[in-house]
């Protein structure tokens, strides 16, 4: 550790506000020992060493592109490390296969580690060794057991239940659950909570918490600096592949942590926006789509509308029938006083309408597309002839790159070899190059880290001041109130009431959600 940092981590515990958490005594579950991985000339893990004690949730922070996902892939045994030891309950692990350390209790769920959809939840905590009487399935057996173990971990569903049904916190729950029946010893949690609603976060973090008490460690891996800091016994921060910081978490301030992940100091992006009267980009009127509307909206130049309410509810299906992928069954739409054809997404594109999926993975990206043909896919910059012009994607390469700090190889690497914060900002690049009149956010910042969110929050509020108007889902009743202008909230398919400028507190944000997960 440099001696700055560890300047910046004795600052950090100095200016914690929080009780002094004491890390568990008991030996070490998980050892990392000098861990080295490269993908081509530069290190992405560079002696990497780090113990996390029994009983121990052990946060594991660092900007986008750290090498926080490349060392969890080299402990769970998805990746090998060129050189290195892991030591698992004392015992080295690191010649051993995926497999063998699943068997002894070491497993790694990352966010898109899901759950068979189809299949019922016991099918699902049970596989591979579904119970067998006369070579078949005993379903009686199966269910039986899986209710057990569903009783024994607080969740009350049925284990008849299908697992798609389930929603996102119950889903990690049920991954979760599953790792633990078969004896987990060490669980390496991949930005858990992402995504996830305030209540679903809270309840899905305390329940992690208590699992610690049945002997279980974890690994925390998570954006979330406020989560860290409640759960965590004890944390790494790894920076350019090198451990930066590492210790006791309990008193670590949140700017001290944030200090210790980018470096410096990380300014926080306020955005001052005005209740005057706005000239309207797009009005929707009446606008009906499964299970939603009619819808009545109008939002105009430079405002930002937040949309509140529980998945389902609302407030993603009108922005993904704007965006042309849910079909509209009636209503209309203007933008900039024009009717906008909203059939498919590429009518949308064509209104000026653009939209940030919060479904990256599934459907943000062209996987094995470089970075530039992601940034210009469906846009492409064209030269006389109608050729693509390619110092006009590098162009586009070069922005994103700069406004967001994107850590890439170059411009024709690969979109699925960058981390997945990086990921994410290029996806946000490519919809500001359309230049949209009008900018559908679902989870902008998802997995991006502490800097990368403010330079975000910039981009969307310079996007406002040339006239953009943006419609915006964010969890986080924080990020939304430090953006938005006003707030609609809704239920069951409508808007139910709005929060003008005047009542935008965090609380305001927080109970309007809270209050529509209760109902
Ligand atoms: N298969 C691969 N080939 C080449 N480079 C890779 C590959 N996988 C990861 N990298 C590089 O390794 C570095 C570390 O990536 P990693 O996914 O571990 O970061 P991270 O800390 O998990 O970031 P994030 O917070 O964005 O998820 C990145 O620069 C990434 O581009």
């Amino acid at each position: 550790m440099r001696q700055s940092d560890r300047d910046a981590a004795e600052d950090a515990r100095r200016e914690g506000e929080g009780p002094f958490a004491p890390a568990p005594t008991d030996g070490p579950v998980l050892v990392v020992d000098n861990v080295f991985k490269a993908y081509g000339p530069v290190p992405v893990l560079d002696g990497v060493s780090l113990s996390v004690g029994k009983g121990a949730i052990h946060g594991l922070l660092g900007k986008n592109g750290a090498g926080k996902s490349t060392l969890s892939n080299v402990v769970a045994g998805f990746t090998r490390a060129d050189a290195g030891n892991i030591l698992l309950g004392g015992e080295d692990v690191s010649s051993l296969t995926l497999t063998a350390r699943k068997k002894r209790g070491l497993h790694l769920l990352s966010q898109h580690s899901e759950i068979f959809e189809d299949l019922s939840i016991g099918e699902n905590l049970l596989l591979p060794d579904l119970p067998r009487r006369h070579g078949f399935v005993d379903w009686a057996a199966l269910h039986r057991q899986a209710g057990l173990l569903l009783e024994s971990h607080a969740m009350h569903a049925s284990s008849r239940r299908r697992a798609g049904d389930l929603n996102a916190s119950d889903r990690r729950r049920l991954a979760i659950i599953k790792a633990v029946a078969g004896d987990a010893k060490l669980i390496i949690l991949d930005e858990p909570t992402a995504g996830l609603a305030a209540r679903e976060r809270q309840h899905l973090m305390e329940w992690v918490e208590a699992l610690t008490a049945r002997g279980t460690s974890f690994v925390y891996i998570s954006h979330h600096n406020d989560e860290v800091r409640q759960l965590c016994s004890e944390y790494t921060v790894l920076r350019d592949g090198k451990v930066a910081a590492s210790g006791a978490a309990g008193s670590l301030s949140a700017d001290g942590m944030a200090r210790l992940i980018t470096g410096s100091d990380v300014k926080e992006f306020r955005r001052v926006g005005s209740a005057a009267p706005k000239p309207p980009v797009v009005e929707i009127g009446g606008l009906c789509f499964p299970g939603g509307g009619p819808i009545d909206l109008t939002v105009g130049r430079g405002e930002i509308v937040g949309l509140v309410g529980l998945l389902g509810e609302g407030p993603q299906e009108l922005l993904r029938t704007l965006a042309g992928l849910l079909p509209a069954t009636s209503g209309q739409v203007l933008v900039d006083g024009r009717p906008a054809r909203i059939g498919s997404p590429g009518h949308s594109l064509d209104a000026g309408i653009a939209y940030l999926t919060h479904d990256r993975i599934g459907e943000g990206h062209v996987a094995s597309m470089s970075i530039a043909e992601n940034l210009s896919l469906g846009n492409w910059p064209r030269q006389a002839g109608w050729a693509i012009n390619r110092s006009g994607m590098l162009g586009r390469v070069r922005r994103a790159r700069e406004a967001m700090d994107v850590v890439m190889d170059g411009p024709d690497q690969e979109i699925r070899k960058l981390s997945g914060g990086n990921q994410q900002k290029i996806l946000l690049g490519r919809l500001l190059e359309r230049n949209p009149a009008v900018l559908l956010l679902d989870e902008p910042t998802i997995g991006v880290d502490v800097a990368a969110k403010e330079h975000i929050h910039r981009l969307i509020d310079d996007a406002t001041r040339r006239g953009v108007a943006v419609l915006l889902i964010a969890q986080d009743p924080d990020e939304m109130q430090r953006l938005v202008d006003r707030v609609v909230v809704f239920s069951k398919g409508r808007i139910e009431r709005s929060l003008s400028a005047e009542g935008l507190t965090v609380d305001a944000i927080a109970d309007a959600r809270s209050l529509r997960e209760k109902s």
